[in-house]
């Protein structure tokens, strides 16, 4: 019987992918320099979060590969399991089943994912204390905010394929945020994504450029 240390609690209930593969930062890089939008348009606009899915800490960029989590309703036991399975350049990714009365992760999960280098979360579902994962300097996406704790019972599962905002994630596919949301990159599709953004941003900077051109004075006098 395995027993996670710091909330003591048995874990049989949860099972655990054996592996999955991560990309190295160096192959994904690009994708956190540009806007979730370009990213998703690149995507053919698929793959994207829903408007519900939103940011509730005041960092802006995150970018990391998915360590999923399916959890029962209102209970996070896997998610701590979880956080022992957890690389540098995780980002948590929920399935808490859209549930919005008791949140998932808080302030405690954030110190465990700062120790494993975890870069942020996303939840489909509620989280708490999202002042202080404010300061800790996590990307923190979620449904809700709810001053309600979760329970610890499981059951759960980790490394699994699971449905957030509403987008199908497996683990080690690539999360890409900013203040518009959060756009899921498959795996095997980053490095097209990469070659593709960069064609995206130069043809709305062209477009950008026509529209300013033709600002009339009246308008640019309302300003
Ligand atoms: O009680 C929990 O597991 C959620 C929470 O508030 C924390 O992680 O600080
Ligand atoms: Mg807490």
């Amino acid at each position: 019987m395995r027993v996670i240390v710091f909330i003591a609690a048995a874990t049989d209930s949860v099972s655990i992918a054996p592996s999955w593969d991560r990309l190295a930062a160096a192959e994904t890089h690009r994708l956190g320099e540009v806007s979730a939008a370009n990213v998703g348009d690149a995507l053919q606009r698929m793959t994207v979060m829903d408007g519900g899915i939103r940011l509730f800490t005041k960092r802006a960029v995150m970018l990391g590969n998915a360590l999923t989590v399916d959890v029962r309703s209102g209970d996070n036991l896997a998610i701590h399991r979880a956080l022992d399975e957890a690389r540098p350049g995780d980002v948590l990714v929920v399935n808490g089943q859209g549930d919005m009365t008791r949140a998932l992760v808080g302030d405690l999960i954030g110190e465990i994912m700062v120790n494993a280098g975890v870069v942020g979360a996303v939840v489909d579902g509620a989280v708490r204390d999202v002042q202080a994962l404010s300061e800790m300097g996590l990307a923190v996406y979620a449904r809700a905010v709810t001053p309600a704790g979760p329970f610890k019972y499981g059951p759960g599962a980790i490394g699994a394929p699971v449905a957030v905002g509403g987008v199908a994630v497996a683990a080690g596919d690539v999360l890409v945020g900013d203040t518009d949301g959060v756009v899921v990159v498959p795996r095997h599709r980053v490095s097209e994504v990469v070659n593709a953004v960069d064609g995206i941003g130069e043809k709305e900077e062209a477009l950008r450029r026509r529209i300013l051109a033709a600002r009339s004075d009246h308008a640019a006098a309302a300003r």
